[in-house]
């Protein structure tokens, strides 16, 4: 199955195309419902064991009607509450209750007394307001039941598109959705809530993804292992890349960090430019990495004239100052590629103008966390997904905007999401090494978004090889195994 991210809207319009090529909406909703009912049955370790379903309004709750049919037919003592009138449904939802013989109780929280399993059809990608009243009740109630949950297609209360809890949304064990994942499956806080997510086939071809060419997807390596830099057996370093890095005075571990990680990730030499004070600071931590004093930014750009020093990374540890923002303009004006980083969001506060009018565009990767986005583009409403679109909309530039839910964007509109980073990532230095090795990549040629796509991606599974106890320094060491064992 592809790694494809489906909105609300473009699921909607999979389903009906997949009924216009002749799979009936009742079909649909039968395997919905039938892989909702095996995912319970496997929850409860294939024992029979008190269930309730939850119904709601729309075809969600057709889908509860579904499972609970299966569920009790497979020998599962089945309790059914319905959110509104039976007679009020519609479409396959009032099929799906017309197939279920059993009773329908009117939902309430009394129906969770004694069950060790609840199924959540409550509210999927219909939800269109706050829950509240009788609704918000039930997901209170589901989230404080002390038993086994089962979403169907999201934990009821949250917001498909976005990731966003309107209202209320109970933690799931297991989330079960159809087709392909939804933005709310990849994003905080939705994410948290779904448990583990189980995405079923239930017959929609997959010919109907090219007419909705969908923008977002997950950011897995088949997007870009075929752009993968690897060193040719001809070649020499000059041909890896000369990777350029303005280091400040002070908090010299940050361009370290970055320039380690850009050494392991293969760029064939790295360069870091830094005040003469510091000199000796960087030239004793790393014995591959060339080291040249800069007085100042007309020292920098000169470093520029040579064209061999294909990719620069300006900010970690730089010094908001007016030297990184002269070197920043410099570099931007030099028609490279490059990661903007750290101490550049402060040095450009409400100043993107100025990037822009450089040349700022898609060649440039900017990697800020939610603080640094904020102190150049604003406080933009929406959510994470939203604002990294639009601010590379707005930019021209890759927005990789970090957090535990990392968002890669294109000023085309694609946008890829990371999920493989543990939390153990959230860790000083850390950013470092990201922009580090995306810088790497760029100094070997590859495509902005893809070497974005594939720095964020390494920078996870090196996470995930460290594991608990890891510190930034780590993650460099990681890259040869990371790459190893991924093929890389
Ligand atoms: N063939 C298919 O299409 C397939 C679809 N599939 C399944 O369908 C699901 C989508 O179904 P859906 O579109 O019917 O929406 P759903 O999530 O059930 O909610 C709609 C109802 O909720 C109500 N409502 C909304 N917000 C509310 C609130 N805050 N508080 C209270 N009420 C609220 C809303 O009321 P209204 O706004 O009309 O007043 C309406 O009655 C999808 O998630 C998947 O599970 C699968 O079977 C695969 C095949
Ligand atoms: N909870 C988390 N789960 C996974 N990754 C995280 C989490 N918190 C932070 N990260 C990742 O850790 C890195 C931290 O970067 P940053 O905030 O710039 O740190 P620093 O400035 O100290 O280098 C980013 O790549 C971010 O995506
Ligand atoms: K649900």
């Amino acid at each position: 199955m592809g790694g494809e991210i489906l909105t609300v809207s473009q699921m909607y319009a999979a389903d009906r195309a997949a009924m216009d090529q002749g799979v009936p909406g009742t079909l649909l909703m039968e395997r919905a419902g039938m892989a909702v009912a095996r995912e319970a049955m496997q929850l409860s370790r294939g024992r029979p064991c008190p269930v309730t379903v939850l119904c709601g309004p729309g075809n969600n709750g057709g889908d509860g009607f579904v499972a609970a049919r299966h569920l009790a037919a497979a020998g599962w003592p089945v309790r059914l509450g319905l959110l509104g009138e039976r007679l009020a449904l519609t479409g396959d939802a009032a099929w799906a209750a017309s197939q279920w013989t059993g009773p329908v109780f009117p939902a309430s929280p009394a129906l969770l007394d004694g069950a060790d399993l609840v199924i959540d059809a409550l509210f999927g990608a219909g939800l269109n307001r706050a829950l509240d009243g009788e609704a918000l009740v039930l997901v209170q109630a589901m989230a404080a039941a002390d038993c086994l949950l089962l979403a169907v297609d999201v934990p009821s209360g949250v917001a498909g598109d976005d990731g966003s809890i309107l209202g209320a949304a109970a933690l799931a064990d297991v989330t079960v959705t159809f087709f392909r994942g939804k933005p709310a499956h990849y994003l905080y806080p939705a994410r948290r809530q779904c448990g583990r997510l189980v995405i079923a086939d239930i017959g929609i071809p997959e010919s109907v993804l090219s007419a909705i060419a969908p923008a977002h997807s997950l950011n897995t390596p088949g997007l870009w292992r075929g752009a993968f830099p690897h060193p040719r057996c001809d070649g020499h370093k000059y041909n890896r890349g000369h990777a350029l890095i303005l280091g400040g005075p002070v908090m010299t571990g940050a361009a370290r960090l970055a320039a380690r990680a850009a050494l392991r990730l293969g760029a064939g030499l790295v360069t870091l430019a830094c005040p003469p004070t510091a000199q000796l600071a960087f030239s004793v931590s790393l014995s591959s990495l060339i080291v040249h004093p800069v007085r100042d930014a007309q020292a920098f750009a000169r470093l520029l004239d040579d064209p061999r020093r294909n990719a620069i990374l300006l900010g970690p540890g730089s010094g908001a100052d007016e030297m990184l923002r002269q070197a920043t303009l410099a570099a931007l004006s030099s028609r490279r590629s490059g990661v903007l980083d750290a101490d550049v969001f402060t040095a450009f506060a409400n100043d993107l103008h100025s990037l822009c009018q450089a040349g700022l565009d898609q060649r440039w990767v900017l990697t800020p966390h939610e603080g640094e986005f904020a102190r150049l583009f604003g406080a933009m409403p929406g959510s994470r997904l939203h604002r990294a679109r639009s601010a590379a909309a707005e930019s021209g530039a890759i927005i990789l905007l970090k957090g535990p839910d990392t968002v890669i964007a294109h000023p085309d509109g694609r946008v890829r999401l990371n999920t493989n980073a543990p939390p153990d990532l959230a860790t000083a230095g850390s950013g470092d090494v990201l922009s580090g090795l995306i810088l790497a990549l760029l100094a070997q040629g590859m495509d902005p978004f893809d070497a974005a796509s594939a720095g964020a991606w390494i920078h996870g599974a090196a996470g995930q090889y460290c594991g608990r106890g890891l510190i930034a320094d780590d993650l460099p060491e990681a890259i040869i195994p990371v790459l190893k064992q991924n093929n890389l």
